[in-house]
């Protein structure tokens, strides 16, 4: 049998419902463990309990302690793949911050559950299994870290949490998942191409991810400039176009040498140098904004914040951004 090993982190896939207040929270760290007998018909599980936070507390600190606690069971050759349990509301995050860093062949994934474990319905036993049995498939070798959840394989890439409670919550909008499970078999509709690594340390840089909305100004941008951050994220409107209040922030910010990120606050399509009115695309790609496609701004910020590691020119920033 095939050795995995799942981490535990923590969120309601860890979590139990008290029920006199109906309030649900961590509470036994080794909670999980029950799932062993059912996990082990799937192969030789071992769990490793890292921490048992809810995934609103994960900074990017415990994404990097994730990452190296993983890279260093799959440098083991007796390991064929590893599972990471993790809270929904940041699951995607830690799953690009392991795709982006983890230097491995086998098989990363990423799952976890709406509801918790002594609840109606409980979907994370169920989700666990089969985030196991893919780690254990070698046809999901060389596909970066996925996320399975609710029958469906993701790309850590393009995966989003799109409902607030529903079980099927996990979709990649433009996409579509890249395989499914059934009680039979596991089915890759499509194959993936890994990005480009990045080192894998502890960001040290911080990276603001700002939205933008109609009528807004250059104050939001102000203050990151007076807090000293090192980078911005800012999720445009349409196809990469921005409030001509905005303008005179974002040419300050890039006067510092801070590099700008642009991704589109629509969760299909590209950015795009499209526009010449004040404030369009053309302007800020000219003012020299990195403009960013297949990743949202929550994702761009982690990838930022790894790649400013790297580098802090925003040509060498740039090519981290192409597709
Ligand atoms: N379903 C979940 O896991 C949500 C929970 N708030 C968490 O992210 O920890």
């Amino acid at each position: 049998m095939k050795k995995i090993i799942v981490i535990t982190t923590g969120g309601t896939i860890a979590m139990s419902e008290n029920k006199d207040s109906q309030g649900v929270k961590p509470r036994d760290p080794k909670i999980l463990e029950s799932t062993l007998p059912m996990l082990s018909h799937y192969g030789d599980v071992h769990m490793e309990h890292l921490f048992n936070m809810p995934s609103p507390h994960i900074t990017p600190h415990e994404m990097y302690r994730i990452a190296k606690e993983a890279q260093q069971y799959l440098d083991q050759p007796e390991v064929a793949g590893v599972v990471v349990t993790h809270g929904t509301d940041t699951l995607e995050e830690t799953a690009y911050f392991l795709d982006l860093v983890i230097n491995s062949k086998k098989p990363v994934v990423v799952t976890g559950a709406m509801r918790s474990l002594n609840e109606l319905g409980a979907d994370g036993p169920y989700n666990l299994v089969n985030a196991v049995r893919v780690a254990g498939d070698e046809r999901a070798a060389d596909f970066g870290t996925l996320v399975v959840f609710n029958d469906e394989i993701h790309p850590a890439k393009t995966v989003t949490k799109t409902h607030t409670s529903n079980v099927a919550t996990f979709q990649s909008p433009a996409l579509g998942p890249i395989g499914l499970i059934t009680k039979k078999e596991i089915i890759f509709h499509r194959t993936l191409h890994r990005e480009k690594l990045l080192p894998l340390h502890s960001p040290v840089h911080q990276v603001v991810l700002i939205k933008a909305a109609a009528g807004m100004d250059s104050s939001l941008i102000e203050w990151t400039i007076e807090k000293k951050v090192d980078g911005l994220v800012i999720e445009a409107f349409g196809q990469g176009n921005l409030p001509p209040a905005m303008l005179p922030g974002i040419q300050k910010a890039l006067d510092r040498q801070i590099p700008i990120v642009l991704v589109s606050r629509c969760y299909n399509g590209v950015v795009q140098d499209t526009y010449e009115y004040e404030g369009g695309g053309k302007q800020l790609k000219e003012m020299g904004l990195i403009f960013s496609n297949g990743i949202n701004g929550q994702k761009a910020r982690i990838k930022l914040m790894l790649a400013l590691q790297k580098s802090c020119d925003p040509r060498q920033l740039q090519s981290y951004f192409q597709i």
